[in-house]
């Protein structure tokens, strides 16, 4: 399918003799396919670098990104090694420059390009929430958190003005990532070239000044505030920022983490803005790698105003006949009795790890869960986020069972595998089995085990008289 008119129109009139090469690059089909290498899993580095065998080919907007693809039902991806990101992308955690012990908030997150990147850089430590509005994408998202190993997330199911009223003036820094016409993904996708009308770029920028809206609410006074899109009309890039701009609360920063060469500079004569956008970058498919995005980086003066006080707990009050999936009963969450304690002790001591430290535990149900820092079981039980409709709250740790613990798959992939741990190096045939479900045969009986293939930890297994029984999670399973 071509490109309507009207888009055709729009972007020979702003980008004049550029234009033509910028629709024969939306024209060529898929942008080169990249990938991340993971720096919280163990020698991911060089684990990668055997498995490609030729020399890696660096992407330029972060320094853990490559080209290249990388096969979905491989080990590497499994195990959690590499995440496939399209190239652009990759810049935009790169502007957020996380350090470990911020509180990170990503409001658009999934399936997780960017929270998994911003977790990396944050080294487990300090507090990311990633949200995603729509269940069924965030219950992916809560998948890539996990599988990438990040212990420090709490990821959560809530439209941004709701999330906004259980953490008023929290976060040091605010990604917006927002939905957008995605004028990126003409180069791949028929049906956002189909979607594409001369009225969605407006339409798209009132969702985005309300996700805004939203977002500073939630930034510190001091904070930064992470703008991106995937598209390239202005109505959704430089306008958006000039609003921003015109309430008084953020000054611009100029953005120089990438190779000059390989960006454009944000345009005011294109959203007829006094003030100077240049300090945002654009990255467009005919100048460089990727499907092109927008990025703009603002910080929020000292005077920003957002409502410090801490909301207070809010009384769960039950539909009658059906409980709101959105609602966690305060009741729910408990510490763990003595005993329970005990019985987790028994295996984490086999699996010591240094994320256990200073960090609470605590249990719903059966399941058991360490809280990422700045999480207490204070806030979830009666304190301000006690309805907070959360999927992974930290590190799930596993279930509770009679007189015994089971480990959790999120807790093998949170692990490297060290030489101390009870371990079984199984063959390549080995992991095609155990990720369909299958049971393994080695000799033994060492209980639970972390199986490891190539230095990359795959699962937990529970390895009794020389058969390994299999806990790879039913949901996860494929045949490579
Ligand atoms: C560009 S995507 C995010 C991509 C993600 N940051 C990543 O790197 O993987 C935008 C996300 O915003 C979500 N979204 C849609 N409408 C929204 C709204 N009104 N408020 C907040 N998020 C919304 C979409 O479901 C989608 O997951």
């Amino acid at each position: 399918m071509s490109l309507a008119l009207e888009f055709i129109d729009k972007f020979n009139q702003l980008l004049g003799d550029e234009a033509a090469d910028f629709f024969a690059a939306l024209n060529k089909g898929e942008a080169q396919k990249a990938f991340r290498i993971n720096p919280l899993k163990a020698k991911a580095q060089a684990i990668c670098q055997s498995y490609f065998e030729e020399e890696l080919t660096p992407c330029p907007y972060s320094p853990w990104g490559y080209l290249g693809q990388v096969d979905g039902h491989s080990p590497l991806h499994q195990a959690g090694l590499v995440y496939s990101q399209e190239a652009s992308a990759m810049a935009v955690a790169s502007v957020v420059q996380a350090q470990p012990g911020e509180k990170i908030l990503d409001l658009c997150a999934a399936p997780g390009g960017k929270s998994t990147q911003i977790a990396a850089d944050m080294q487990g430590q300090g507090l990311l929430v990633a949200n995603e509005i729509i269940p069924k994408r965030a219950k992916i998202l809560a998948e890539n958190i996990e599988r990438m190993g990040i212990t420090n997330a709490l990821v959560t199911n809530h439209d941004p003005k709701s999330l906004a009223t259980y953490f008023p003036g929290f976060f040091d820094k605010v990604l917006v990532d927002a939905p957008c016409s995605g004028e990126g993904m003409f180069t791949k996708s028929q049906a956002a070239r189909e979607g594409w009308s001369k009225e969605t770029p407006l339409l798209c920028q009132e969702r985005q000044k309300e996700i805004l809206s939203q977002a500073v609410r939630m930034l510190k006074a001091g904070g930064q505030l992470i703008y991106s899109t995937c598209t390239f009309s202005p109505e959704e890039n430089e306008a958006i920022i000039a609003w921003l701009l015109d309430q008084g609360d953020f000054d611009l920063e100029w953005i120089d983490n990438f190779p000059p060469e390989t960006i454009s500079r944000g345009r005011s004569d294109w959203c007829q803005s006094d003030y100077d956008l240049s300090a945002c970058v654009r990255i467009w498919p005919h100048r460089s790698i990727g499907e092109g995005h927008f990025i703009a980086r603002l910080k929020a003066k000292d005077s920003l105003n957002t409502d410090q006080v801490a909301p207070k707990a809010k009384k769960s009050r039950p539909k009658k006949g059906k409980r709101h999936a959105g609602k966690s009963k305060a009741s729910t969450y408990r510490l763990l009795e003595p005993e329970e304690r005990k019985t987790l002790a028994a295996l984490s001591q086999s699996f010591p790890n240094e994320d256990f430290q200073d960090r609470e535990l605590i249990a719903k149900g059966d399941q058991v869960w360490l809280l990422p820092p700045s999480i207490t079981y204070h806030m979830l039980v009666e304190g301000p986020l006690n309805q907070l409709h959360s999927l992974r709250l930290g590190l799930h740790l596993g279930s509770l069972l009679k007189n015994r613990f089971q480990p959790s798959y999120a807790w093998a992939m949170a692990l490297a595998p060290k030489a101390t741990y009870p371990q079984i190096e199984i063959s390549y045939d080995d992991w095609v089995n155990y990720v369909q479900g299958l049971t393994l045969a080695y000799p033994g009986n060492q209980g639970w085990v972390l199986l490891v293939y190539q230095g990359m930890v795959i699962s937990f297994g529970k390895q009794v008289q020389g058969t390994v029984k299999n806990f790879f999670p039913k949901g996860l399973r494929f045949h490579p």
